[in-house]
């Protein structure tokens, strides 16, 4: 079965460069562009198989990281960005115009809360940290995608040398988990 899981990956995956200083993330306007500014790298860069993540057309997985909120600054035509969905965690900020999510930002209180997500694959810059995981699998299933070719899909991941997770990666998974436990105080 042919499939994309997404163009920055399908035929292997380019490494980051250590002393990366950051770029500009670009919406696919032909004119007008939002432009999003990115000082420094992202982390825990992965692909997400969730629905609400901004995917390539065509690709069953968008490409996500993270960067301290302090780092992220709309330096053109911020006027198009709107929130998608104001009662998500992630509040993704989207152009208006094109679809597509500059970044997403968490208001809440939330163990992620001052780091934004975002898509560098925007960016026309070379060096970003490389995906490291793929989070959210199983969800494709829900978006539609045969269960039957699930282990092409999982199959394919691990061929590139990403573990694969159906909700985020350990390290991810137990900050979440620490956050509510504090929160409980319990720890
Ligand atoms: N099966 C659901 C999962 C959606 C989901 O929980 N997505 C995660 C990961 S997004 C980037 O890693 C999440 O944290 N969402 C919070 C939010 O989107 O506000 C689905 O596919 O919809
Ligand atoms: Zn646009
Ligand atoms: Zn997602």
């Amino acid at each position: 079965m042919a499939f994309s899981l997404h163009p920055v990956i399908d035929n292997g995956i380019t490494k980051g460069a250590a002393d990366f200083t950051g770029g500009t993330l670009y919406c696919h306007c032909p004119s007008d562009k939002v432009a999003v500014t990115l000082k420094g790298n992202v982390l825990h860069n992965h692909a997400c198989g969730c629905s609400k993540c901004w995917k390539p057309k065509g690709a069953l997985f968008a490409i996500i990281g993270v960067i301290p909120r302090d780092s992220v600054s709309v330096t053109a035509n911020g006027s198009k960005l709107h929130v998608l969905d104001p009662e998500a965690t992630i509040q993704r900020n989207a152009c208006k115009d094109c679809g597509v999510h500059l970044f997403g930002r968490i208001e809440k209180d939330h163990a992620f809360k001052g780091l934004d997500f975002v898509h560098v694959e925007l960016s026309d810059v070379k060096g970003w940290q490389e995906p490291q995981f793929a989070a959210f699998v199983s969800s494709i299933i829900e978006q539609g995608f045969d269960p039957k070719n699930i282990d092409q899909v999982r199959g394919k991941f691990k061929s590139l040398g990403l573990e694969t997770y159906d909700v985020l990666s350990p390290a991810l998974m137990d900050m979440l988990a620490a956050f509510t436990a504090k929160q409980a105080g319990l720890l």
